[in-house]
């Protein structure tokens, strides 16, 4: 199956600072992939490239098989909520989907119409005037009635309340459900991306340092607990993905494929929280290493 999304050896520079270099992923079809990573990783940097807003300074990137910035055609295949939820503050929502519908071939009218219906928004109410719940769902409206193969949505909902963020999520899961494409979402709120992803991406200094589907990450990764032991002293099918020690106690996060049978480990699942900080916080893989993938 194409990936969604592939990048060989990706980097854009800004003068002469890098905001992503040598960047290599695929991300798989059908998917709510979750994108996470810490501040300046380079997440929004490779969701503009992916959406054809930015032009590599060096290596590749093709989305859907093709170019991301390759003409109305390709464009029409891809949607994109940027990180602010960019909406025109002088425009009403109705004007909004006048202009969805006359930029983009595919627009589903039906569903623009409905959704805003259902959302409560006063279709002659000035953007400028909503308020940033209101102006998300309406930046989410416009990605989904385009009807893209895959939507890329760079952390539409930061700025959002609970309840505000939760209602933004149920719509695209139940868009999702609906119409069948793939989903990019960079967010920072690990539990959001717990609740709808089942695919996730770490991303540290512009490398995946952890990729693969979330029920098989979370099987194969164990915290363990016991008494005072050096990392090497492991099996060599426990990987160890950090560690940290009092004078009497180590506790590691390992992944592993094979049951854990020692017992000196209290043996303790992970939240996906758990499993992004230890790889956030984690060293980086040694030069040449492959990236820690982990498929069905
Ligand atoms: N237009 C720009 N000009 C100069 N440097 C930039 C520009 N855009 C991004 N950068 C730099 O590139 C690096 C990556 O930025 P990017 O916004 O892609 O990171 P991010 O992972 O999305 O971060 P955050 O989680 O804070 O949104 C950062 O160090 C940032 O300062």
């Amino acid at each position: 199956m194409t990936p969604v999304l592939r990048a060989r050896g990706l980097g854009r520079r800004y003068g002469r600072r890098w905001a992503l270099r040598d960047c290599t992923l695929d991300i798989p079809g059908g998917h709510v992939v979750g994108l996470v990573g810490p501040n300046g990783a380079g997440k929004t940097t490779l969701l503009k490239l992916a959406g054809g807003q930015l032009a590599p300074t060096e290596g590749s990137i093709t989305v859907l098989g093709g170019h991301p910035a390759g003409g109305a055609a390709q464009q029409a295949r891809i949607g994109f909520v940027a990180q602010d939820t960019p909406v025109y503050a002088g425009l009403s929502v109705a004007d909004h989907l006048r202009l969805g519908a006359g930029l983009n071939p595919g627009w589903d009218a039906a569903l623009a119409r409905e959704r805003v219906e259902r959302l409560g928004l006063d279709p002659a109410h000035r953007a400028g005037r909503l308020s940033g719940g209101q102006r998300a769902q309406l930046a989410l409206t416009l990605g989904l009635a385009k009807r893209p193969e895959l939507l890329i949505l760079d952390e539409p909902v930061a700025a959002l309340d609970p309840l505000a963020r939760r209602e933004f999520l149920q719509g695209l899961m139940e868009a999702v459900a609906e119409h069948e494409f793939s989903v990019v979402l960079s967010s920072h709120l690990v539990s959001d991306l717990e609740r709808t992803c089942d695919y996730l991406i770490v991303l540290v200094d512009s490398r995946v340092r952890l990729a693969g589907q979330v029920d098989d990450l979370l099987a194969t990764h164990h915290r363990l607990t016991g008494p005072r032991r050096d990392p090497d002293r492991l099996p060599a099918g426990q990987h160890v993905v950090s560690a940290s020690h009092t004078d009497r106690q180590s506790t590691f996060v390992v992944r592993t494929e094979d049951p854990i049978h020692d017992p000196a480990w209290t043996v303790s699942r992970l939240t996906l929280e758990d499993l992004v900080l230890a790889y956030m916080e984690g060293p980086a893989p040694a030069q040449g290493r492959p990236v820690l993938e982990v498929r069905r």
